[in-house]
């Protein structure tokens, strides 16, 4: 079954449901009613439209609130004190569905015909799409998007396969004066930035030194770049694979400029392919890019940075996220119908496409941001169903980014993607497993080189008063004002030292998952603004959040995974800048103390004592089904073939 076909039956499915609630209820009322005397008839009539009016104010309430409750389920995740009660609410959810699924079956009649309908519908809609997609491939020079400034000088490859996967109409062509630089310029860029690309196919495209190197295109004729100088090596090394349509992971240190890097692309696939039509009484908003993030305030700051390129070529975005008004958001999605990107946390966008506000049948641009995160078990579910409800993984272009990449995720990830190039920056396999720093403990996991890391192992009960030493001495004379980030463990935890370093006289606000969506903005508002210039906060806060100037990230409790502690430093540091991180590390954090040698090891920063006493093994994660003895393998490389003479 096509992805056209599949999503168009699945969008009538959600429409029929809310259409023909109504007029099922009134039917089966009324077939009761048959053969009954006529003033118990009138009298039952009374009773079932009083009912139906307590039914309905009760429906009313119970939307309000769930409009309020839903959010706290997604990035809440991260809160280990949050997960208990994300769970508590699941069975209702699948009531619901059920209900829904009842009046899907009763529904079967009406639907078929507006199946029939509409499958016509979408085949003319279709052929038109696949006409002007060709017209625009055999006319590159009538397209802004494609540069004629293009050569076959050099290793790039000049057309790919993705013109078909997605109907987009841009293709990435090498620049003359890329091209015009020799083999050893290139290399050199190469092994300096520690750039590796892994691509099945073996396309090797040149990296993008500068942004001139770039085919020229509306939006770059717009100058959206110029604050920076050029590329960082994720954007040059991953963007002429993107913007050629194909599927990439992108893994690269944090603060490194990922999200441009996705950005860049999304924005010229989009400007650069025919917008699919939908009739006008058509209220569902038909996007054509998805990005996902795993918190709100990710969500927020990645829709900023798409949108301030999407507008420059007339590209409509809006943001999805739970703990705001959905109504507020319902109307975003109304006056943008088809709004033609959105970035989103996967509740709230679960909910839309739940209720036929949102349709990603027209998807030709998947993102998942930090997506080793949005891969692992919290979010794993959500995901599926999301990328479930775009066209197949060979109809849209999927790409994968962030600074850590466990083994864990790998096999699921491709599970999305076609033939995905791998794009890699930092030496990632020089990370000892031993004392001596060899073996392979952390291979690939990798904390920013620019942030100096210290690590204190301290009694568990002197932790906050040592937090309180750290921050004064931090914020000695002129450094008074320095922004500082203090990540703890649990909400309760935050709460309790926010309140502690208060009545200690330090500014400081809080960010945790127990906090209402404005005190969450309003406290991160403050520390950007130097308001605040201290902020506690969960691991709410841990990734991609980039805040301008982080002097210093305090680990008061370590975190739950070492990717979680890579992300965390990675606050500070940020787009070339240098940065502090400091770890308060006790007894009970033990188990983590041979993978944190590792990532400190890998970074040339000292190891204290202290910390080597708590042992330098790595402790194997044990996989649910088969515990200890599961051998995690990666999934994306190739076996060694040994010939025996
Ligand atoms: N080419 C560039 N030159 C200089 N600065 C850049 C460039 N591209 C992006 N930046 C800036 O770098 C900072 C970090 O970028 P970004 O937030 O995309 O990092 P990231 O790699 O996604 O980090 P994280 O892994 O923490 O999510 C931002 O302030 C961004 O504006």
């Amino acid at each position: 079954m096509s992805a056209g076909k599949k999503h168009a039956r699945s969008d009538s499915e959600d429409q029929s449901v809310r259409v023909a609630k109504k007029p099922k209820t009134s039917e089966i009322a009324d077939a009761t009613l048959e053969g009954e005397p006529s003033t118990l008839k009138a009298d039952k009539k009374k009773k079932d439209k009083k009912d139906k009016k307590e039914r309905k104010e009760k429906k009313g309430k119970k939307q309000k609130k769930d409009e309020l409750e839903d959010a706290d389920q997604e990035e809440d995740q991260q809160d280990p004190v949050a997960v208990e009660a994300a769970s508590e609410s699941k069975p209702e959810k699948k009531d619901k569905k059920d209900k829904n699924d009842k009046n899907d079956e009763n529904d079967k009649n009406d639907k078929n015909d507006k199946k029939d309908k509409k499958d016509k519908k979408d085949k003319k809609v279709k052929k038109k799409k696949s006409k002007s997609a060709e017209e625009s491939t055999s006319t590159p020079d009538t397209q802004d998007a494609v540069s004629n400034d293009t050569t076959t000088v050099g290793p790039a490859p000049t057309t790919n396969d993705a013109l078909q996967r997605n109907g987009a109409a841009y293709s990435y062509q090498q620049t003359l004066a890329l091209g015009a630089l020799s083999e050893d310029e290139i290399q050199a860029f190469l092994k300096k930035q520690e750039i590796a690309v892994s691509d099945q196919s073996g396309t090797n495209f040149r990296p993008v030194l500068q942004f001139s190197h770039l085919p020229t295109s509306t939006l770059l004729s717009k100058k959206p770049f110029s604050a920076y100088t050029a590329p960082t090596p994720i954007q040059a090394a991953s963007w002429p694979y993107a913007l050629s349509g194909r599927d990439v992971i992108g893994i690269a240190e944090t603060g490194s400029g990922k999200t441009m890097a996705f950005a860049l692309p999304c924005v010229e696939s989009l400007a650069s392919s025919p917008k699919p039509s939908h009739s006008k009484k058509d209220k569902t908003a038909h996007a054509r890019a998805v990005v996902v993030s795993p918190t709100r305030e990710l969500a927020m700051q990645t829709h900023a940075a798409m949108s301030s390129l999407a507008s420059l070529v007339g590209l409509s975005t809006v943001c999805l996220y739970g703990g705001a008004s959905k109504d507020d958001q319902r109307a975003l999605l109304r006056k943008n119908t088809g709004a033609d990107i959105i970035v989103a946390t996967p509740g709230r966008l679960k909910d839309f496409l739940a209720e036929g506000a949102v349709s990603l049948s027209d998807v030709m641009f998947a993102v998942l941001d930090e997506a080793d995160r949005m891969l692992d078990k919290g979010f794993e579910e959500d995901i599926k169903l999301i990328l479930g409800s775009c066209p197949p993984r060979e109809k849209r272009q999927t790409l994968m980014f962030t600074a850590t990449w466990p083994t864990s995720v790998r096999g699921l990830a491709e599970g999305f993607m076609v033939n995905p190039v791998k794009v890699t920056i930092g030496n990632r396999t020089r990370a000892g497993g031993d004392e001596n720093g060899e073996g392979n403990g952390s291979v690939e996991l990798q904390a920013n080189s620019r942030i100096e890391q210290k690590v204190e192992v301290v009694d568990p009960r002197g932790k906050e008063q040592r937090l309180l030493e750290l921050l004064r001495e931090a914020q000695k004379g002129s450094a008074k004002n320095d922004r500082i980030l203090v990540f703890c463990l649990y909400k309760k935890e935050a709460v309790r030292v926010e309140q502690f370093l208060e009545r200690r006289g330090i500014r400081v606000a809080s960010i945790h998952g127990d906090l209402r969506q404005e005190q969450r903005t309003r406290s991160l508002e403050a520390f950007k603004a130097g308001t605040t210039s201290v902020l506690v906060a969960t691991d709410v806060a841990a990734r991609g959040l980039d805040i301008p100037e982080v002097k210093l990230v305090i680990n008061v409790t370590f975190p739950l995974t070492i990717e979680d502690y890579v992300h965390r430093i990675g606050r500070t540091g940020r787009a070339g800048k240098k940065g502090k991180a400091i770890t308060l590390f006790t007894e009970h954090d033990k188990a983590h103390s041979g993978s944190l040698i590792n990532i400190l090891r890998a970074a040339k920063q000292d190891v204290p004592e202290d910390l080597l006493k708590f042992g330098t093994t790595v402790k194997k994660k044990a996989h649910d089904a088969y515990g200890a003895f599961y051998k995690d393998v990666d999934p994306s490389k190739k076996a060694t073939k040994i010939t025996f003479d």
